[in-house]
């Protein structure tokens, strides 16, 4: 039997590159994405690449999208197994122009999103009766805080404490929750936020925010979503089962903890 896996916010990024390889390991895979012209791309791929895949549009800020999602999973494919919250979105400005809308903006996606969804899988787990495996986009900001990132750090370090709290309610029912913490990867959401930082800093030019995150990986290379997809498929697997409540860095050596 093929077990099932959710993505959020899987239409590009990250997210389509943590479902491509969730489906090479041969899960039945859900893309989803607020996007919906990507969103259809995407599922071209994958049908084109011959995986088993279902595509649901939804807001992850929306509680009744996230369960939603999870009922069209189950009507489709009749269980679900993992459920990866990835979707989130970045704010870039200086502490003193932080404003209600940035912060509500960001809690609602990266933090409200991600209860909502950890919600709607540990129902669908606890009424099959199985395991179940939530994981969970965190990042290096999720351990550190970063000048002109404060309201994006600020959600991530509330996505680990909500990864902490989820996995020791949810341990009695044999569902483990845990994060994976990328560090710098060239997706959408790197080109906006040097596209932003370099708007607030005269001495940089277009791609240099980026050059300087990334010129301090150890490993001398910025992230792929591969790399990424590496930690989640791991998280995944029945190999990560003894493993709950972990924020696990992937950043090539950037952070240590
Ligand atoms: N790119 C990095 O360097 C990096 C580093 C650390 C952590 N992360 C985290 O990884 C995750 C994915 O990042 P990414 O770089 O692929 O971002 P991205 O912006 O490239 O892609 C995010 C995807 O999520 C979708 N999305 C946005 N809002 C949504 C919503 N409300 N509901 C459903 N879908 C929505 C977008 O349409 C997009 O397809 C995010 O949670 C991000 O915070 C990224
Ligand atoms: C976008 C992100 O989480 C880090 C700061 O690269």
């Amino acid at each position: 039997m093929s077990k099932v896996a959710v993505v959020t916010g899987s239409a590009g990024g990250l997210g389509k590159g943590i479902a491509q390889r969730l489906a090479k390991d041969g899960f039945k895979v859900v893309l989803h994405d607020i996007n919906e012209d990507l969103l259809q791309s995407a599922l071209k791929e994958f049908e084109a690449d011959g995986y088993d895949v279902l595509a649901v549009a939804g807001d992850v800020s929306k509680r009744e999208d996230q369960f939603n999602l999870v009922a069209k999973t189950v009507e489709k494919f009749g269980r679900l197994d993992v459920f990866v919250n990835n979707a989130g979105i970045d704010a870039v400005s200086p502490f003193m122009e932080i404003d209600e809308r940035q912060l509500n903006k960001l809690f609602s996606i990266n933090v409200n999103g991600l209860v909502f969804g950890t919600q709607a899988a540990a129902e669908q787990f606890i009424k099959q009766g199985s395991k179940g495996k939530v994981i969970n986009a965190c990042s290096i900001a999720g351990h550190e805080a970063y000048e002109m990132l404060s309201t994006y750090s600020a959600t991530k370090h509330a996505v680990k404490a909500f990864t902490h709290a989820a996995a020791k309610e949810l341990a009695k029912h044999q569902i483990t929750v845990n994060a994976y913490c990328p560090g710098v990867a060239k997706t959408q959401m790197w080109d906006r936020i040097d596209e932003e930082m370099v708007k607030y800093d005269d001495n940089l030019q277009p791609g240099e925010a980026f050059e300087k995150f990334s010129s301090a990986i150890a490993l001398g290379r910025y992230q792929t979503p591969e790399d990424v997809a590496n930690l989640v498929s791991f998280l995944a697997s029945d190999d990560a089962d003894y493993i709950t409540g972990q924020a696990i860095l992937t950043d090539g050596g950037l952070v240590y903890r």
